[in-house]
Order: structure tokens, then sequence, then C-alpha cells
């Protein structure tokens, strides 16, 4: 099969640079509007798809980006991995704002969004044990050494509803109990969708605050979060565009499974499943139904 990657952009990061035959397209999604068009191009041979989560002039909230539809539409123009780009506090010392994150599993705190595909008249169950898939982290790790970042691999993010930052005794919480790494606000649902996909999906988390937990910092303030997202988006684009260069025209069969995903995950009989539902899954799970 041939690579596609999506880059999903995080806050600051609306567009990517160095593109060949860069097309903006719209895309329907029988999940609804995706947050914006998505550009599409050719970054050293491999076809790339870019879609702003927040949308170009960052409209949707973290709790109103259309996850569905995004990853509808990603699925729908052939994509095989997605990148997630995302800023997230931290509740290391060691993971200082300007350090990016390989993240390697989520604890998903979210409650007011719409988390699967599937539901009444397609019932599926698919694993997020292992949420992120090691070769697209390895390809992100080889980048983020060649653009000079400072790269952490491996660390739990906690994804939180927002869109108000943690109380004090929630990044706390997160941090002495939970042993969290980072928090953000976007990651989930998205991995699970991507999983219910069957994309692989790896996210990169640039740091930009200390949460409200570390005593030398206060609380958390979005001017100092968007001038370390200014500071680092140079480097976070050219990470980006490496990492498509890098996994190549071919994408083999995922060692992880995350392309079977579905293999034995729907429950519902065949004669019990709704048609309507089943023509939205066409993209996600055609292959299996
Ligand atoms: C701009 S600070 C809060 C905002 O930034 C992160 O978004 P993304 O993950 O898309 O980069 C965070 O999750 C919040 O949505
Ligand atoms: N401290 C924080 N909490 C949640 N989302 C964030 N995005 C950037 N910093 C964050």
């Amino acid at each position: 099969m041939q690579t596609k990657v999506a880059i999903i952009g995080g806050s600051g990061l609306y567009d990517i640079e160095g593109l060949q035959n860069p097309k903006w397209v719209d895309v329907d999604s029988p999940w609804g509007a995706p947050s914006d068009a998505i550009l599409t191009g050719e970054l050293g041979g491999v076809d790339v798809a870019f879609l702003p989560r927040h949308g170009r002039g960052h409209m949707h909230s973290p709790s109103t980006v259309p996850y569905r539809a995004n990853i509808d539409a990603l699925k729908r123009l052939g994509c095989t991995d997605v990148i997630s780009v995302s800023a997230c506090g931290s509740f290391r010392e060691d993971m200082a704002p300007g350090d990016f994150v390989i993240v390697s599993d989520f604890i998903d705190r979210t409650f007011a969004r719409e988390k699967s595909f599937f539901g009444t008249g397609c019932v599926a169950h698919v694993s997020v044990a292992h949420p992120v898939c090691a070769r697209l982290g390895d390809a992100v790790e080889l980048a983020a050494r060649a653009a000079g970042v400072t790269i952490h691999r491996g660390g739990t993010y906690l994804a939180m509803e927002g869109p108000q930052f943690s109380s004090l005794a929630e990044s706390k919480l997160y941090r002495e109990v939970w042993g969290c790494d980072v928090i953000g606000m976007t990651n989930m649902p998205e991995a699970k969708l991507a999983r219910e996909a069957e994309l692989c999906y790896a996210s990169v988390a640039m740091i930009t605050d200390y949460d409200s937990w570390h005593p030398d910092h206060g609380s958390v303030d979005i001017s100092d979060i968007n001038s370390t997202l200014g500071a680092n988006s140079k480097a976070a684009k050219s990470m980006v565009v490496d990492i498509a260069a890098r996994l190549g025209q071919t994408h083999e069969a995922c060692p992880r499974g995350c392309d079977r995903a579905l293999d034995f995950a729907i429950m519902t009989a065949p004669e019990a499943r709704d048609p309507a539902l089943l023509a939205k899954l066409d993209a996600v799970a055609g292959r299996v139904l």
C-alpha cells in the first residue's frame, strides 16, 4: 500500500511549508464537516495531508473539534498514518518548556465528546492497550534529533476536557498520584478514533508550560504558551516535514497491527446491523464490512 501521512496540526501549527503540489481540498464526511479544508501535497515523494485541528484561525475549542469527521476525512483521502502535533503542559521538572515528548500512553478524562464511530446498529470494541504506533514514534524520534530539538521518548498524556486549565488540586493529582507526564486537551478521542479507523497514530507534544503544580512557575499563562509556541514553531515545522519523508513511499503492514484493529472487533450480527450506520462507516470500516 502507498504511504499517505496525515499531520494534524495543533495550537500554533496551522500550515506546513515545503510541500510539492500543495492544494487545500474540502473533504465531505458523513460525520460532519472536518475542522477545515485539508492541505495535500508531497514531501520527498511521500504523499501528505495536513489538517489544522482547530481550523486556520483557531475556531474549534478542544471540546468542539469534530474529531470523528477529521479522522474519517483523513481515512477517506487514503491516509495510512497520522502524526498528531500538540501543545501540552508538563508534570516533570526535566520535561521543560520548548522540549518535545513522543507520547506513549494516555489517560482519557474527557467526557463531552463523541468517542466512537460505532454504536447502536454496529457495535465494535477495539483494543487501545497500546494506543500509539512505535514504528511512527521511531520516525518522529529520528526527525526530532535531526531538527536539533530536545526530545523525550515516552510519556503518559492526561487528556482533560478543558477549555479551562487544571486547578492546583487536579494538577497535583495527575502528577503525584496518577504519575502522568504531560497534559493536553485534544489527543483523546483522536487516538481512539484513529485506532477504530485502522490508522497508525503517533503524538508529538511540545511542552509549553508546567501546568499549575510547579511552585516556581505559578499558574498557566496563555501568553507564555503562545510565546513558547512561536519560538518553537520553526523547529516543529521542519520536524514534521522530515517525519513524512522518513516514512517512505510504501506502507508495510503495521508490525503492531494498527491497520488490522477491526479484524475481530465487530460484535453485531450481520442481519442486525443498521444499514444507515453501515453506510457512514464505509471509509472507516469498509475493509471488514
Ligand atoms: C493554546 S493552549 C491550550 C490548547 O492547546 C492544546 O491544543 P492542541 O493539542 O491542539 O495543540 C491543548 O490541548 C489545548 O487545546
Ligand atoms: N497546562 C496545560 N493543560 C492543558 N492543555 C495544555 N496545552 C498547553 N498547556 C496545557
